[in-house]
């Protein structure tokens, strides 16, 4: 049967594809896109029994538009064949990705110019294998027509989304995803994360690969992925495995979804709850969610604990008589200064005011830092406006007391009343009381600056 070759082209037609169509095919069958419409329609309606085909020879920018040309006139229901010049440059990946491209926007072969002949036989078989509805070529057109729509709608999707073998080879992957991570899909496809990633966070991904691939169903969890400018961004994956109709694992498919901001949000939300804006030490809050759990842990241990309540002399007076400004600089000075005396496990906390708590992590040196810290605090100074130095002193309670003895406020209250003791012997130092029940330790001892 003579086929009817609808040809879409410039026009002219190139002349080599002319020449090729000219020894298999009959000219009278070939439309250019130029033709009028109604010409065309009719051409279409008249050979409804005999095989049909769409040729397009145009560029590859063009084509995108030429099929879409062909649907919005209801013309879309032969195999379109692609004809295409290809240039010496392309290469076997940049043919590939033509091609790729070609099936995308819903092509069902591609014919290069330099492989058809001068009598058509390409066009011939080309044609028989479109037109077999059973044929392979058919059942592989309609699943390369399936993929092209599954590609063209994951490519709007915005989050990267990816599909890798059982192997862990990417089979897909968005155009989100390249964008993510800064690779030419070639660069994707066909590859590992060893492949595209840093081998510390390819390692992350593969065990988690892994795992899925082994418990099947589905995953999320958060792993950091480096963006296409190099920097780490915090991202949420949920993946989920697919399988054959055995019910075997084929694979994997995956979304990411970028958390980067929400992350931060979070930790600076969690920072200003957890924080004295002021002074930036732990509040009062945060310091009761920390010294619990570690209440307890020496309880069971049997074991003391060490804290120190310290508060400003006089400064009530600083702010009236310099400004609350000069008041906020001395709370913000005498922080630096105690924190610069402790250890990293030490907690450091502003109650409230001119009040600070200090649990030492171990309870050795306690007596020696609570006499030191009032004469370290009076030594430094505030620089004030008019030229003048400020120094401010504190008093300070210290108590070493058996945890089991003691809850969080209780703690803190017994080392208040040794701040009160402070104060009465004269402010300006510290006193540490030992209640633990040993014979030899002292009860009382007081230090000042
Ligand atoms: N600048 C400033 N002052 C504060 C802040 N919070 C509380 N204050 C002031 O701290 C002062 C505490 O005064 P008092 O509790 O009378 O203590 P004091 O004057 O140090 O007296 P003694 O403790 O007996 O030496 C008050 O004037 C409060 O207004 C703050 O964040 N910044």
């Amino acid at each position: 049967m003579t086929p009817c070759v609808f040809l879409l082209s410039e026009d002219p037609a190139p002349d080599s594809l002319a020449g090729c169509l000219a020894g298999c095919w009959s000219p009278t069958a070939l439309l250019r896109q130029g033709c009028e419409l109604t010409g065309l329609r009719a051409a279409w309606a008249e050979h409804p029994d005999r095989a049909r085909l769409w040729l397009l020879a145009c560029p590859a920018e063009a084509l995108g538009g030429q099929l879409q040309w062909l649907i919005t006139q209801d013309l879309r229901d032969a195999p379109v064949l692609w004809w295409t010049e290809a240039s010496n440059d392309l290469g076997t990946g940049g043919a590939a990705d033509l091609e790729s491209l070609a099936w995308q926007a819903g092509v069902d072969e591609v014919l290069w110019s330099h492989q058809t002949d001068r009598h058509g036989r390409q066009f011939e078989r080309a044609l028989a294998r479109h037109q077999s509805p059973g044929s392979l070529s058919a059942v592989l057109r309609h699943r390369q027509h399936e993929l092209g729509a599954l590609r063209a709608s994951l490519n709007d999707i915005p989050a990267p989304i990816f599909v890798k073998d059982a192997e862990g080879v990417y089979t897909e992957c968005n155009q989100a995803f390249l964008q993510y991570i800064g690779l030419p899909r070639q660069q994707v496809v066909g590859h590992t994360v060893y492949d595209i990633a840093a081998p510390e966070l390819a390692r992350v991904y593969d065990a988690a690969d892994r795992a899925l691939l082994a418990s099947g169903g589905r995953q999320i969890y958060e792993s950091q992925v480096r963006w296409a400018d190099g920097h780490l961004r915090d991202v949420l994956f949920h993946k989920a495995v697919f399988h054959d109709a055995q019910g075997r694992p084929m694979g994997q498919a995956g979304a990411m979804f970028d958390i980067t901001e929400r992350r931060a949000l979070e930790r600076q939300l969690r920072q200003q709850a957890e924080t004295d804006p002021l002074t930036g030490l732990l509040n009062r809050r945060s310091l009761e969610s920390q010294l619990i759990p570690r209440l307890q842990r020496a309880k069971e241990q049997d074991s003391a604990l060490a804290l120190l309540v310290f508060d400003i002399d006089h400064f009530k007076d600083i702010n009236d008589s310099h400004g609350h400004g000069v008041g906020d600089s001395v709370l913000r000075l005498i922080a630096t200064v105690v924190r610069q005396h402790l250890r990293p496990d030490d907690l450091f906390a502003r109650l409230g005011g001119d009040e600070f708590v200090v649990v030492l992590s171990g309870v050795e040196g306690v007596h020696s830092l609570a006499q030191r810290l009032p004469a370290r605090v009076a030594a430094q100074k505030v620089n004030l406006d008019d030229g003048r130095a400020l120094s401010a002193q504190i008093s300070l309670g210290a108590v070493v007391v058996p945890a089991r003895e003691h809850t969080v406020d209780s703690a803190i209250h017994a080392a208040d009343l040794v701040l009160y003791e402070a104060k009465r012997l004269g402010r300006n130092q510290g006193v540490v009381m030992d209640t633990r029940p040993s014979p030899d330790a002292p009860a009382l001892r007081a230090g000042s600056a």
